[in-house]
Protein backbone atom coordinates (compact mmCIF):
# COMPACT_ATOMS: atom_id res chain seq x y z
CA UNK A 1 0.00 0.00 0.00
CA UNK A 2 0.96 3.42 -0.99
CA UNK A 3 1.38 5.92 1.90
CA UNK A 4 0.33 9.05 0.51
CA UNK A 5 1.64 11.29 3.39
CA UNK A 6 4.84 10.42 1.74
CA UNK A 7 5.85 11.41 -2.22
CA UNK A 8 5.88 8.62 -4.31
CA UNK A 9 9.05 8.26 -6.57
CA UNK A 10 9.63 6.07 -9.28
CA UNK A 11 13.27 5.82 -9.23
CA UNK A 12 13.63 3.59 -12.51
CA UNK A 13 11.65 3.58 -15.29
CA UNK A 14 12.73 2.94 -19.01
CA UNK A 15 10.79 6.05 -21.13
CA UNK A 16 11.27 3.73 -24.05
CA UNK A 17 10.48 0.73 -22.61
CA UNK A 18 6.81 2.70 -21.86
CA UNK A 19 5.71 3.10 -25.16
CA UNK A 20 1.58 2.63 -25.09
CA UNK A 21 0.48 0.01 -27.59
CA UNK A 22 -2.28 2.58 -29.51
CA UNK A 23 0.76 5.05 -29.47
CA UNK A 24 3.35 2.12 -31.27
CA UNK A 25 -0.19 1.35 -33.42
CA UNK A 26 -0.41 5.30 -34.35
CA UNK A 27 2.89 5.87 -35.32
CA UNK A 28 3.59 2.95 -37.03
CA UNK A 29 0.53 4.13 -39.81
CA UNK A 30 2.15 7.27 -39.78
CA UNK A 31 5.47 5.99 -40.93
CA UNK A 32 3.99 3.54 -43.39
CA UNK A 33 5.87 0.96 -41.49
CA UNK A 34 4.57 -2.66 -41.81
CA UNK A 35 3.54 -3.84 -37.95
CA UNK A 36 3.13 -7.28 -37.15
CA UNK A 37 -0.85 -6.97 -36.26
CA UNK A 38 -3.04 -3.86 -37.27
CA UNK A 39 -4.99 -4.25 -34.44
CA UNK A 40 -4.34 -3.60 -30.49
CA UNK A 41 -5.45 -7.23 -30.02
CA UNK A 42 -3.01 -8.56 -32.11
CA UNK A 43 -0.12 -6.23 -31.52
CA UNK A 44 0.05 -6.87 -27.73
CA UNK A 45 1.46 -10.36 -27.62
CA UNK A 46 4.53 -8.22 -29.85
CA UNK A 47 5.26 -5.59 -27.57
CA UNK A 48 4.02 -7.70 -23.96
CA UNK A 49 5.58 -10.07 -21.60
CA UNK A 50 2.48 -12.25 -21.55
CA UNK A 51 4.13 -15.16 -20.01
CA UNK A 52 7.14 -14.84 -18.08
CA UNK A 53 10.50 -14.38 -20.91
CA UNK A 54 12.59 -17.36 -20.15
CA UNK A 55 15.83 -14.64 -19.73
CA UNK A 56 16.41 -10.85 -19.80
CA UNK A 57 17.33 -10.83 -23.25
CA UNK A 58 14.21 -12.27 -24.49
CA UNK A 59 12.05 -9.87 -22.07
CA UNK A 60 13.76 -7.03 -24.07
CA UNK A 61 12.93 -7.78 -27.57
CA UNK A 62 9.28 -7.04 -26.17
CA UNK A 63 10.81 -3.49 -26.04
CA UNK A 64 11.77 -3.40 -29.61
CA UNK A 65 8.60 -2.31 -31.43
CA UNK A 66 7.93 0.43 -29.33
CA UNK A 67 11.72 2.42 -30.52
CA UNK A 68 11.23 0.95 -34.21
CA UNK A 69 8.15 2.93 -34.80
CA UNK A 70 10.09 6.16 -33.59
CA UNK A 71 10.26 7.68 -37.32
CA UNK A 72 11.14 11.15 -36.50
CA UNK A 73 12.07 13.77 -33.78
CA UNK A 74 8.68 14.68 -33.08
CA UNK A 75 8.13 10.69 -32.25
CA UNK A 76 10.43 10.96 -29.80
CA UNK A 77 8.87 14.04 -28.28
CA UNK A 78 5.78 12.89 -28.29
CA UNK A 79 6.58 9.17 -25.96
CA UNK A 80 8.45 11.48 -23.42
CA UNK A 81 5.22 13.31 -23.01
CA UNK A 82 2.90 10.72 -22.81
CA UNK A 83 5.81 8.51 -20.36
CA UNK A 84 4.94 12.14 -17.99
CA UNK A 85 1.48 12.00 -18.44
CA UNK A 86 1.36 8.10 -17.21
CA UNK A 87 3.29 8.91 -14.35
CA UNK A 88 1.40 11.94 -13.42
CA UNK A 89 -2.01 9.14 -13.64
CA UNK A 90 -0.13 6.94 -11.42
CA UNK A 91 0.02 10.28 -8.88
CA UNK A 92 3.82 10.41 -8.94
CA UNK A 93 5.52 13.21 -7.08
CA UNK A 94 8.90 12.62 -8.68
CA UNK A 95 10.37 9.99 -11.34
CA UNK A 96 13.35 9.51 -13.10
CA UNK A 97 12.98 8.43 -16.72
CA UNK A 98 15.62 6.59 -18.06
CA UNK A 99 16.26 6.17 -21.96
CA UNK A 100 18.74 4.73 -24.59
CA UNK A 101 18.93 7.40 -27.20
CA UNK A 102 20.99 5.24 -29.61
CA UNK A 103 18.71 2.76 -29.13
CA UNK A 104 15.41 5.11 -30.04
CA UNK A 105 17.21 6.46 -32.86
CA UNK A 106 19.35 3.23 -34.59
CA UNK A 107 15.73 2.08 -36.99
CA UNK A 108 15.29 5.62 -38.58
CA UNK A 109 19.05 6.72 -38.68
CA UNK A 110 18.29 9.86 -36.24
CA UNK A 111 21.20 11.63 -34.70
CA UNK A 112 21.08 10.23 -30.78
CA UNK A 113 22.06 14.21 -30.02
CA UNK A 114 18.62 14.75 -32.11
CA UNK A 115 16.78 12.18 -29.66
CA UNK A 116 17.93 13.22 -26.54
CA UNK A 117 17.15 17.11 -26.97
CA UNK A 118 13.77 16.24 -28.40
CA UNK A 119 13.40 13.75 -24.98
CA UNK A 120 14.18 17.09 -22.92
CA UNK A 121 12.17 19.25 -24.94
CA UNK A 122 9.13 16.59 -24.31
CA UNK A 123 9.83 16.49 -20.97
CA UNK A 124 9.91 20.20 -20.47
CA UNK A 125 6.75 21.11 -21.76
CA UNK A 126 5.09 17.58 -20.22
CA UNK A 127 5.92 19.13 -16.59
CA UNK A 128 5.26 22.85 -17.08
CA UNK A 129 2.34 23.64 -15.24
CA UNK A 130 2.14 20.37 -13.49
CA UNK A 131 2.89 18.94 -9.61
CA UNK A 132 5.15 16.13 -10.98
CA UNK A 133 8.94 16.95 -10.99
CA UNK A 134 10.99 15.06 -13.36
CA UNK A 135 14.55 14.30 -13.92
CA UNK A 136 16.18 12.04 -16.95
CA UNK A 137 18.72 9.36 -16.84
CA UNK A 138 20.64 8.90 -19.99
CA UNK A 139 21.18 5.26 -20.98
CA UNK A 140 24.34 3.14 -22.38
CA UNK A 141 22.83 0.18 -24.61
CA UNK A 142 25.74 -2.63 -23.93
CA UNK A 143 24.02 -4.32 -25.80
CA UNK A 144 25.26 -2.41 -28.80
CA UNK A 145 29.04 -2.48 -27.61
CA UNK A 146 31.75 -0.20 -26.20
CA UNK A 147 32.08 1.87 -29.71
CA UNK A 148 28.17 2.81 -30.24
CA UNK A 149 28.33 3.26 -26.10
CA UNK A 150 30.83 6.15 -26.65
CA UNK A 151 28.66 7.25 -29.62
CA UNK A 152 25.66 7.28 -27.37
CA UNK A 153 27.44 8.43 -24.19
CA UNK A 154 28.55 11.91 -26.64
CA UNK A 155 25.09 12.63 -27.59
CA UNK A 156 23.59 12.92 -23.78
CA UNK A 157 27.16 14.44 -22.64
CA UNK A 158 26.15 17.34 -24.99
CA UNK A 159 23.12 17.65 -23.74
CA UNK A 160 24.88 16.79 -19.75
CA UNK A 161 22.27 19.98 -18.07
CA UNK A 162 19.30 18.04 -18.65
CA UNK A 163 20.68 15.01 -17.06
CA UNK A 164 20.76 13.60 -13.48
CA UNK A 165 22.64 10.66 -14.12
CA UNK A 166 24.02 7.69 -16.80
CA UNK A 167 22.96 4.22 -16.91
CA UNK A 168 24.57 1.11 -18.40
CA UNK A 169 21.58 -1.19 -19.58
CA UNK A 170 20.92 -4.12 -21.81
CA UNK A 171 23.10 -7.34 -21.95
CA UNK A 172 25.13 -7.50 -18.93
CA UNK A 173 26.23 -11.33 -18.94
CA UNK A 174 27.50 -10.00 -22.84
CA UNK A 175 28.77 -7.35 -22.38
CA UNK A 176 30.13 -6.99 -18.56
CA UNK A 177 30.96 -3.55 -16.64
CA UNK A 178 34.74 -3.94 -17.38
CA UNK A 179 34.16 -2.90 -21.11
CA UNK A 180 33.19 0.68 -19.70
CA UNK A 181 36.00 2.03 -17.68
CA UNK A 182 36.32 4.37 -19.72
CA UNK A 183 32.98 5.82 -20.84
CA UNK A 184 32.19 6.44 -16.55
CA UNK A 185 35.15 8.38 -16.01
CA UNK A 186 33.86 10.54 -18.69
CA UNK A 187 30.60 10.41 -16.65
CA UNK A 188 32.41 11.66 -13.31
CA UNK A 189 34.47 13.81 -15.30
CA UNK A 190 30.82 15.56 -16.29
CA UNK A 191 29.69 15.15 -13.01
CA UNK A 192 26.58 12.84 -13.78
CA UNK A 193 25.78 10.54 -11.54
CA UNK A 194 25.94 6.90 -12.04
CA UNK A 195 23.38 4.28 -11.79
CA UNK A 196 24.11 0.58 -13.00
CA UNK A 197 21.77 -2.23 -13.92
CA UNK A 198 23.85 -4.53 -12.06
CA UNK A 199 23.42 -8.47 -10.62
CA UNK A 200 20.31 -8.82 -12.71
CA UNK A 201 21.65 -11.46 -15.13
CA UNK A 202 24.94 -11.63 -13.68
CA UNK A 203 26.23 -12.40 -10.61
CA UNK A 204 27.48 -10.43 -7.19
CA UNK A 205 30.86 -9.74 -8.72
CA UNK A 206 28.82 -7.43 -11.09
CA UNK A 207 27.54 -5.36 -8.46
CA UNK A 208 30.95 -5.28 -6.53
CA UNK A 209 32.56 -3.91 -9.87
CA UNK A 210 29.63 -1.10 -10.83
CA UNK A 211 30.73 0.11 -7.62
CA UNK A 212 34.73 -0.10 -7.07
CA UNK A 213 35.28 0.78 -11.47
CA UNK A 214 32.63 2.13 -12.57
CA UNK A 215 31.20 4.40 -9.62
CA UNK A 216 27.84 3.54 -9.79
CA UNK A 217 26.15 5.00 -6.14
CA UNK A 218 22.81 3.03 -6.85
CA UNK A 219 22.35 -0.26 -8.37
CA UNK A 220 19.24 -1.08 -10.96
CA UNK A 221 17.71 -4.31 -9.89
CA UNK A 222 20.90 -5.96 -7.87
CA UNK A 223 19.35 -9.29 -7.08
CA UNK A 224 22.53 -11.07 -7.02
CA UNK A 225 23.68 -9.11 -3.36
CA UNK A 226 21.83 -11.65 -1.88
CA UNK A 227 24.28 -14.32 -2.47
CA UNK A 228 26.97 -12.14 -0.75
CA UNK A 229 26.81 -11.40 2.42
CA UNK A 230 30.12 -8.84 2.57
CA UNK A 231 28.15 -6.81 -0.05
CA UNK A 232 24.71 -6.79 1.95
CA UNK A 233 26.59 -4.91 4.39
CA UNK A 234 28.79 -3.14 1.81
CA UNK A 235 25.89 -1.49 0.33
CA UNK A 236 24.47 -0.73 3.85
CA UNK A 237 27.04 0.52 4.86
CA UNK A 238 27.92 2.97 2.34
CA UNK A 239 24.26 3.61 1.91
CA UNK A 240 24.39 2.56 -1.89
CA UNK A 241 20.68 2.12 -3.28
CA UNK A 242 19.14 -0.83 -4.88
CA UNK A 243 15.95 -0.02 -7.06
CA UNK A 244 14.47 -2.72 -7.04
CA UNK A 245 11.49 -3.71 -9.93
CA UNK A 246 9.68 -7.16 -8.85
CA UNK A 247 7.73 -7.86 -11.47
CA UNK A 248 10.42 -7.23 -13.63
CA UNK A 249 12.31 -9.97 -12.29
CA UNK A 250 9.90 -12.02 -12.21
CA UNK A 251 9.11 -11.50 -16.17
CA UNK A 252 13.28 -11.65 -16.43
CA UNK A 253 13.39 -15.02 -14.57
CA UNK A 254 15.72 -13.17 -12.55
CA UNK A 255 13.43 -14.20 -9.68
CA UNK A 256 11.65 -17.71 -9.50
CA UNK A 257 8.53 -16.30 -7.29
CA UNK A 258 7.64 -12.85 -5.86
CA UNK A 259 7.87 -15.05 -2.47
CA UNK A 260 11.33 -15.25 -2.73
CA UNK A 261 12.27 -11.91 -4.32
CA UNK A 262 15.23 -10.44 -2.04
CA UNK A 263 13.71 -7.24 -1.51
CA UNK A 264 12.73 -7.94 1.87
CA UNK A 265 15.56 -8.82 3.11
CA UNK A 266 17.33 -5.96 1.68
CA UNK A 267 14.86 -3.59 3.84
CA UNK A 268 15.51 -6.10 6.88
CA UNK A 269 19.51 -5.47 6.28
CA UNK A 270 19.00 -1.86 6.27
CA UNK A 271 20.04 -1.36 2.64
CA UNK A 272 18.67 1.55 0.84
CA UNK A 273 16.10 -0.27 -1.50
CA UNK A 274 12.76 1.10 -3.18
CA UNK A 275 10.02 -0.12 -5.30
CA UNK A 276 9.92 0.72 -9.13
CA UNK A 277 8.41 -0.57 -12.33
CA UNK A 278 11.30 -1.03 -14.97
CA UNK A 279 9.41 -1.16 -18.51
CA UNK A 280 5.65 -0.69 -17.63
CA UNK A 281 3.91 -0.87 -20.73
CA UNK A 282 5.90 -3.78 -21.68
CA UNK A 283 5.41 -5.54 -18.48
CA UNK A 284 1.26 -4.53 -18.35
CA UNK A 285 1.43 -3.41 -15.02
CA UNK A 286 2.53 -0.11 -13.14
CA UNK A 287 3.69 1.95 -9.91
CA UNK A 288 0.25 1.50 -7.99
CA UNK A 289 0.28 -2.92 -8.78
CA UNK A 290 4.21 -2.97 -7.47
CA UNK A 291 2.70 -1.48 -4.41
CA UNK A 292 -0.67 -3.21 -4.01
CA UNK A 293 0.01 -6.62 -5.23
CA UNK A 294 3.74 -7.70 -6.20
CA UNK A 295 5.44 -6.13 -2.85
CA UNK A 296 2.73 -7.63 -0.49
CA UNK A 297 3.51 -10.97 -2.32
CA UNK A 298 7.13 -10.25 -2.06
CA UNK A 299 6.66 -10.23 2.05
CA UNK A 300 6.61 -6.57 2.42
CA UNK A 301 4.56 -4.94 5.30
CA UNK A 302 3.36 -1.63 5.45
CA UNK A 303 6.32 -0.41 7.45
CA UNK A 304 8.41 -2.05 4.81
CA UNK A 305 6.92 0.26 1.69
CA UNK A 306 6.90 2.71 3.99
CA UNK A 307 10.43 2.54 4.23
CA UNK A 308 10.52 1.89 0.71
CA UNK A 309 8.78 5.16 -0.15
CA UNK A 310 11.57 7.22 2.14
CA UNK A 311 14.35 5.30 0.85
CA UNK A 312 13.25 6.27 -3.01
CA UNK A 313 13.72 9.83 -1.43
CA UNK A 314 17.01 9.24 -0.12
CA UNK A 315 18.57 7.71 -2.95
CA UNK A 316 16.65 10.18 -5.81
CA UNK A 317 19.37 12.58 -7.74
CA UNK A 318 17.77 15.51 -6.14
CA UNK A 319 19.56 18.43 -4.00
CA UNK A 320 18.67 17.99 0.18
CA UNK A 321 16.09 21.01 -0.52
CA UNK A 322 14.08 19.44 -3.32
CA UNK A 323 13.54 16.34 -1.41
CA UNK A 324 12.71 18.77 1.85
CA UNK A 325 10.36 20.20 -0.63
CA UNK A 326 8.69 16.97 -1.23
CA UNK A 327 7.98 15.46 2.08
CA UNK A 328 6.76 19.00 2.64
CA UNK A 329 4.31 19.37 -0.04
CA UNK A 330 2.68 15.66 1.17
CA UNK A 331 3.24 16.54 4.98
CA UNK A 332 0.90 19.91 4.62
O1 LIG B 1 15.38 -4.82 -16.95
C1 LIG B 1 16.23 -4.41 -17.75
N1 LIG B 1 17.51 -4.88 -17.67
C2 LIG B 1 18.49 -4.49 -18.51
N2 LIG B 1 18.29 -3.62 -19.51
C3 LIG B 1 17.03 -3.13 -19.66
C4 LIG B 1 15.96 -3.48 -18.82
N3 LIG B 1 14.85 -2.85 -19.26
C5 LIG B 1 15.22 -2.12 -20.34
N4 LIG B 1 16.53 -2.29 -20.60
C6 LIG B 1 17.35 -1.71 -21.66
O2 LIG B 1 17.34 -0.32 -21.52
C7 LIG B 1 17.42 0.31 -22.80
C8 LIG B 1 16.17 1.12 -23.04
O3 LIG B 1 16.00 2.07 -22.07
C9 LIG B 1 17.56 -0.82 -23.79
O4 LIG B 1 18.93 -1.10 -23.99
C10 LIG B 1 16.87 -1.95 -23.08
O5 LIG B 1 17.28 -3.21 -23.58
ZN1 LIG C 1 15.83 -1.34 -16.07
Amino acid sequence: MINNNLPLLDLHRHLDGNVRATTILELGQQFNMPLPATDIEGLIPHVRVLDNAPNLMAFLSKLDWGVKVLGDYDACRRIAIENVEDAIAQNMDYTELRFSPYYMAQTHDLHAQGVVEAVVDGIKSATHNTDIKVNLIGIMSRTFGVDKCQYELDSLLACKNDLVAIDLAGDELGYPGALFVDHFKQVRDAYLGATIHAGEAEGAISIWQAINELGATRIGHGVKAIEDPKLMDYLRDNRIGIESCLTSNIQTSTVAELTTHPLKRFLDHGILACINTDDPAVQGIELDNEYAVAAPEAGLTTQDMEQAQRNALEIAFLSDSDKKALLAKKAS
